[in-house]
């Protein structure tokens, strides 16, 4: 098979986005609409001007202007819309379930209610699924950045939202911010029957990967890139069948790999690990889902197998129920 046939392949598969910080999907065009609805002064002129600062060097420099683009968005309406746009979007790329992250501190920090925020996201979460028959979940995240007592709060604000909540994450800056530090409060998330996920290993070391293993009990492993230094590490993820949201324009937006031609997606399969494509903060990184397929096919030596594999994974990997995950598997084996 070509690479374009190969690209046209994973475009036509049924898939699950499991990594998807809502909030990074803010385009520039929305940002400005919501900037002059809420008449916030921005400190870009155009989106042009915008897309010319999406240049980073490490996670930090990324995390600097995601927070301040999430600024716009204050009412409900805004949440609706931001949510509405990714679902859209998704869709165009044959995405059937999205497992989506908020970050509630980057907007009740600012004096945005949490209820505002879930409000206007799970609105367009049910319309999703009335209008086009798109499943979702929704991922509450904890700004590692924060101290413990923060996420404390944030689970408090949660309590009368529990039914629309399936997990609690992990994310924002990694580095001096080990999974240790949450410990406490994933587990009074795991004490609410919540699932449990962090981003560990993007920047941080393995070290991290254990801790978000042994301490915080997670159910599914952010990004994970960095297991690949550890060859224990790397048995137990496979023995566990453990999933790993992988996000490739992500790690070559903000380094974690130098070229997309050394990405270890393909080590990530050989190696049996239970590898997911995703992407992260698409309107920041450069590409949605099949965006995404596309770098890692155009340079890696991918196999039509391995993209069913990862289209399977997907499913396998997320958080709907046994009857659910069977019957959207049997739809990738259709295509
Ligand atoms: N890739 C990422 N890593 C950590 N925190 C994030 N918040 C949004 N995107 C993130
Ligand atoms: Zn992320």
């Amino acid at each position: 098979m070509s690479k374009s046939d190969l690209i046209a392949y994973a475009a036509a598969l049924p898939k699950a986005e499991l990594h998807l910080h809502i909030e990074g999907s803010l385009e520039p065009e929305l940002l400005f609409k919501l900037g002059k609805r809420n008449n916030i002064d921005l400190p870009f002129k155009s989106v042009d001007e915008i897309r010319a600062a999406y240049e980073f060097s490490n996670l930090q420099d990324f995390l600097d202007i995601y927070y301040q683009g999430m600024s716009v968005l204050r009412t409900e309406e805004d949440f609706f819309d931001l949510t509405m746009a990714y679902l859209n979007r998704a869709r165009a790329d044959n995405v059937r379930h999205a497992e989506i992250f908020f970050d509630p501190q980057g907007h009740t920090e600012r004096g945005v209610p949490f209820d505002v925020a879930i409000s206007g996201i799970s609105t367009a979460l049910d319309m999703a699924k009335v209008q086009f028959g798109m499943t979702t979940k929704l991922i509450m995240c904890f700004l590692r950045h924060l101290p413990e007592e923060d996420a404390f709060e944030t689970l408090k604000q949660a309590e009368n939202w529990l039914d629309r909540i399936e997990a609690v994450g992990l994310d924002s800056s990694e580095v001096g911010h080990p999974p240790s530090k949450f410990e406490r409060v994933f587990k009074a998330a795991r004490e609410r029957d919540l699932k449990l996920v962090a981003h560990a290993g993007e920047e941080g070391p393995p070290e991290y990967v254990y801790e978000a293993l042994d301490l915080l009990r997670i159910d599914r492993l952010d990004h994970g890139n960095r297991s690949l230094e550890d060859t224990v590490l790397v048995e137990r993820l496979v023995k566990e069948e453990m999933t790993l949201t992988v996000c490739p324009l992500s790690n070559l937006k903000l380094c974690v790999v130098n070229d997309i031609k050394n990405h270890p997606l393909k080590r990530m399969l050989e190696l049996g690990l239970r590898a997911t494509v995703n992407s992260d903060d698409p309107s920041y990184f450069g590409g949605y889902m099949n965006d995404n397929f596309k770098a890692v096919i155009e340079a890696l030596d991918l196999t039509r197998e391995d993209i069913k594999t990862l289209a399977k994974n997907s499913f396998a990997g997320s958080f709907l129920s046994d009857g659910e995950k069977r019957a959207q598997i049997a739809a990738v084996e259709m295509v």
